[in-house]
């Protein structure tokens, strides 16, 4: 994601930061700035006290003028801490404020940007980017551009005035300074151009370590890691990562020793010859002590305004780099308009797919051509050139082996992958043309991997506040999907909390009552396409035929889809498809595909013949009894 040459250009991400910050708390730009006279101040009235003190002295001025002098400085002195104390301790709040901001900011994106991209794994990296950016905003994130500008402003009037006050004694001594300190921002710029440059490698383990630390301690992962001694697998691939994670840290300490080694001695050769050179003009003569002491605090001063304002120019890169890696994390292409060529096309294709929709809305047709699809990364595609045509109400089975492509094939169907080529139509329209969520709206999936919400059962079927909830399709839904008599064993019913990691109070469904919970939202939603990518998968034998029984029940007035390996599922849908290598090869009704005697037939015989081996054991077993 991060080139060497920063996607946009350094104005065009001031401009974004501070616009985004006027936008989401405007009142810490004025703290930023408000910033600067301290900046500029507070030194030059440190640098003055010695020099009036010892000018006092040296002129046997009167005490009061010493002490005039003092109390002016001090108190400004004192005025001058105390704001900045007030700054730090606002803008301490007000970086709280814009990290909720852009976290929140950050977290909606991330909830609609297309599910295709979110699903690739630099997506992930990214998102780790921007989230500890974000974290560190005034280091790193959007805080950081006009703090920094307010610092450089405060650096260049103090160098400014400084150089005013050193040309009076040797402009050598001025021209000294300012190359030792080039020198050494060259030295860490190049430093820090690599660590821009390899900083995705370590961020690439840091989300690997996150993850294996997250899935060690999480529920999900307990029982796998105890019983297949999956101990050993984490330890030893942290380990692996942890390793390799510090060398990467150890490489960069090293480069960061480095820069600072050289740092220090141009500091040691520069100090040595102008203090040497103000020694040598007091020894002379040519000087006061007073103007010794006050030149001796401006060189010191001088060398790190000059190095703040070269600091800050390399930091400028570094914040550029960042701001641009936000922008671009926030432009991700997001499921709503974006995947259209324009607006204008966009909302006429609204309007026609809303008619659509509108004209025939339950149930759905659903017309692929020649859709193909290939994940990022692939060389080849995992879908090729899929022709099918799904009445309205049809009843679809997809049949195939693992990895044939029949959650894909879904997947693309629902809206969640656009096809690489080729186009899926819902009534006539193609599915690009509707508003994302009105596309959703479409589909009610079970998908097979489950996801609860910690919020008690009902919310998690409805989805919706207690007052809105539908009561009478709420009773339906449950008793449907075999989820009443669930929660009929439940103390607090339909109000029960789940998702343990959360609610203290919440309980574990087992993994048949959550696909019932799943089938129970897909119903609720009553939406004219329904999916079912394995929703038996983890229900008992009771439980599953309570469902096949149920299916034409559980499916009317929607088209539907069911994939399922258990091919005596598929007899009561009216086609089945079987997917192989990511092709139709075999597409009719249970009966055609028998007849036609090829591979679903091949399958059916074998799973048929299982059945029959079970149900003459269980006789068997009977007959002895
Ligand atoms: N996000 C992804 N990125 C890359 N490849 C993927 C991704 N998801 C799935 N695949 C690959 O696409 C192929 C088809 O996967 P898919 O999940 O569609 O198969 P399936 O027929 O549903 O399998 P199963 O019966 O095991 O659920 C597999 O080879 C899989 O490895």
């Amino acid at each position: 994601m991060t080139k060497e040459k920063p996607k946009y250009g350094f104005m065009s991400n001031t401009l974004f930061a501070v616009s985004t910050l006027w936008h989401c708390d405007r009142s810490i730009l004025f703290y930023i700035f408000g910033n600067v006279p301290v900046i500029l101040l507070l030194p030059l009235c440190s640098v003055y006290l010695p020099k009036v003190i010892v000018s006092a002295i040296e002129d046997s001025k009167a005490p009061m003028y010493m002490v005039t002098g003092v109390l002016f400085i001090t108190l400004s002195m004192l005025i001058l801490s105390v704001l900045q104390q007030f700054i730090a301790a606002r803008m301490e709040l007000h970086h709280q404020k814009v990290m909720s901001y852009m976290k929140a900011t950050v977290s909606k994106k991330a909830m609609n940007v297309s599910y295709e991209v979110i699903d690739r794994p630099s997506t992930q990296v990214m998102f780790k980017k921007v989230f500890e950016m974000i974290q560190n905003g005034e280091e790193e994130g959007l805080q950081a551009m006009p703090i920094l500008f307010a610092t450089l402003l405060g650096n260049i009037l103090g160098f400014t005035v400084y150089t005013g006050i050193l040309s009076t004694l040797n402009p050598l001594i001025t021209v000294l300074i300012i190359a030792s300190t080039f020198i050494t921002f060259f030295v860490n710029k190049a430093i820090n151009k690599w660590v821009f440059k390899n900083r995705d490698n370590w961020l690439k383990l840091d989300v690997k370590l996150a993850y294996l630390t997250y899935k060690s301690g999480s529920f999900d992962c307990a029982k796998d890691i105890r019983l297949y001694h999956m101990k050993q697998w984490f330890g030893d691939v942290f380990k692996k990562f942890m390793a390799k994670r510090i060398k990467w840290t150890v490489t960069m300490q090293g480069l960061y020793y480095l820069g600072n080694g050289v740092e220090a001695l141009f500091v040691l050769l520069r100090d040595g010859f102008a203090y040497g050179y103000l020694i040598y003009l007091i020894w002379k003569n040519t000087i006061s002590v007073a103007d010794f002491v006050l030149y001796f605090g401006i060189i010191s001063g001088f060398s790190s305004w000059c190095m703040e304002i070269i600091k800050s120019f390399s930091k400028a890169n570094k914040i550029n780099f960042n701001l641009c890696d936000i922008r671009s994390y926030l432009e991700l292409q997001e499921d709503t308009t974006s995947t259209y060529e324009n607006k204008i096309r966009t909302s006429t294709l609204d309007e026609t797919a809303a008619s659509c929709v509108a004209s025939n809305p339950m149930p759905c047709q659903i017309e692929l051509e020649n859709v193909s699809y290939c994940y990022e990364g692939e060389d080849t595609p995992t879908l090729k050139n899929i022709n099918l045509l799904i009445k309205p109400g049809e009843k679809i089975a997809v049949v195939g082996a693992n990895g044939a492509g029949k959650t894909t094939f879904v997947k693309l169907v629902c809206g969640l992958y656009t096809p690489t080529t080729g186009t899926v139509k819902v009534n006539d329209c193609n599915s690009t043309a509707y508003d994302k969520q009105t596309y959703y709206n479409l589909f009610a999936p079970v998908f097979q991997d489950v996801r609860l919400l910690p919020m008690s059962i009902v919310k998690n079927i409805t989805l919706c506040d207690q007052d809105q909830v539908d009561e009478a399709r709420l009773l339906e839904c449950l008793s449907l999907s075999g989820m009443d008599e669930v929660v009929a064993k439940l103390p607090d019913g339909l109000d029960t909390l789940l998702v343990r990691d959360i609610n203290e109070k919440a309980i574990q469904l087992s993994g048949g009552e959550q696909q019932k919970l799943m089938l129970a939202r897909a119903l609720y939603k009553n939406a004219p396409i329904m999916i079912l990518d394995e929703p038996t998968a983890a229900l008992d034998p009771i439980a599953e035929n309570a469902m096949y029984l149920k299916y034409n029940e559980l499916t009317a007035h929607t088209t539907s889809i069911f994939i399922s390996h258990r091919l005596a599922s598929t007899r009561f849908c009216d086609r089945i498809i079987l997917i192989e290598n990511g092709e139709i090869v075999e597409i009719g009704s249970h009966e055609e595909l028998l007849a036609l005697g090829q591979k679903y037939a091949k399958m059916f015989e074998i799973q048929a013949q299982y059945y029959k081996e079970q149900e003459e054991e269980d006789e068997h077993e009977e007959s002895i009894c």
